[in-house]
């Protein structure tokens, strides 16, 4: 593993071009491990995120999923009826063993001088790639869904719940110090909807909190988080991932004190000269 990792930061093949599916460099352990040292090898920063991603759980509810080039995710057969539903298993964490295995691997490689974070979807997120069957810039399938078939959506949205606290737990159990939720498209939509549609879902995988470390701290980031700051307060989580479009001040008074916030840095800051994103960096950390 550190010939490996040498060989990688002496400039030779790195796994993303010797591997170049992504459901392969995402479900073998070793590749997992490598790539998510990378940065932990370039930069020895406080944190350790595994390399993974929010729709591998799929596989482990038998919804098959693959990644394209220019289209993303795609699940092959969309969940939009009852029948579907049948189609969804309860979560067998087995199939999810080498994010088990890659979190032990990396709390042992970095030992006490970095927290190990893993992390998953929220269940409206999830749900959203399970109902489209992919991306989608409009969510006009979910959203009309919450309309004319609320009870089977509130189905899908539990059954995610109870198996997304599963898989919290798998991934705390594995070596997990911090799980961050990514309600990537909880801003999409209206608050009283976010409100009705996400946030009890949310509050279900917590309802199981003392299954958990009490040490374990949990993030809750949502894409476009600004309106929803007064309903998230009460989520149940420790951080909120404030995103860009926030002023970072007005985001904490708007949270109050007794919550932490993160984040809030625009990604495109990275494509920025290096003074430019370490003065972006400063003005975050006062
Ligand atoms: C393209 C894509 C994937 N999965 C997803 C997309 C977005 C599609 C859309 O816009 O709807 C879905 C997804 N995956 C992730 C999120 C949440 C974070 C966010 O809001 O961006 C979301 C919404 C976590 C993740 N997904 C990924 C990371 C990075 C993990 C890391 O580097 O440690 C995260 C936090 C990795 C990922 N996941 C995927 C790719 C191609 C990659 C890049 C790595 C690679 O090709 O090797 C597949």
């Amino acid at each position: 593993m550190e010939k490996e990792r040498k060989k990688s930061s002496a400039g030779e093949r790195l796994p993303e071009e010797k591997y170049p599916s992504f459901r392969e460099r995402s479900e073998t352990t070793d590749l997992i491990v490598e790539i998510s040292l990378h940065p932990w090898n370039a930069f020895r920063p406080d944190g350790v995120n595994i390399f993974s991603d929010i729709l591998m759980p799929l596989l482990a509810f038998r919804v098959e999923f693959d990644v394209e080039d220019v289209r993303g995710p795609v699940i092959q057969s969309p969940i939009r009826t009852k029948e579907g539903l049948k189609a969804l298993h309860p979560i067998d964490l087995e199939k999810l063993s080498f994010v088990g295995d890659s979190l032990k691997i990396l709390r042992k490689e970095v030992g006490v001088d970095a927290a190990i974070l893993g992390f998953m979807g929220a269940p409206w997120t999830i749900a959203i790639y399970i109902v489209e069957g992919g991306t989608t810039r409009t969510y006009t399938t979910i959203k009309s869904m919450c309309h004319t078939a609320p009870h089977l959506l509130r189905t899908l949205l539990s059954h995610l719940a109870q198996a997304i606290a599963d898989y919290v737990v798998f991934q705390v159990e594995s070596g997990a110090h911090y799980i961050q939720i990514f309600d990537s498209w909880g801003g999409e939509l209206p608050p009283d909807m976010w409100k009705r549609w996400s946030k009890p879902y949310i509050k279900e995988i917590w309802s199981r909190k003392d299954v958990l470390k009490p040490e374990t701290l949990i993030v809750l980031y949502i894409n476009g988080n600004g309106s929803l700051l007064k309903h998230i307060k009460d989520t149940g989580v420790d951080v909120i991932g404030l995103d860009w479009t926030v002023d970072m001040g007005d985001g904490r008074r708007r949270l109050g004190s007794g919550i932490g916030v993160q984040g809030n840095v625009d990604p495109a800051y990275l494509f920025s000269p290096l003074p430019t994103l370490t003065e972006e960096i400063q003005r975050l950390a006062i």
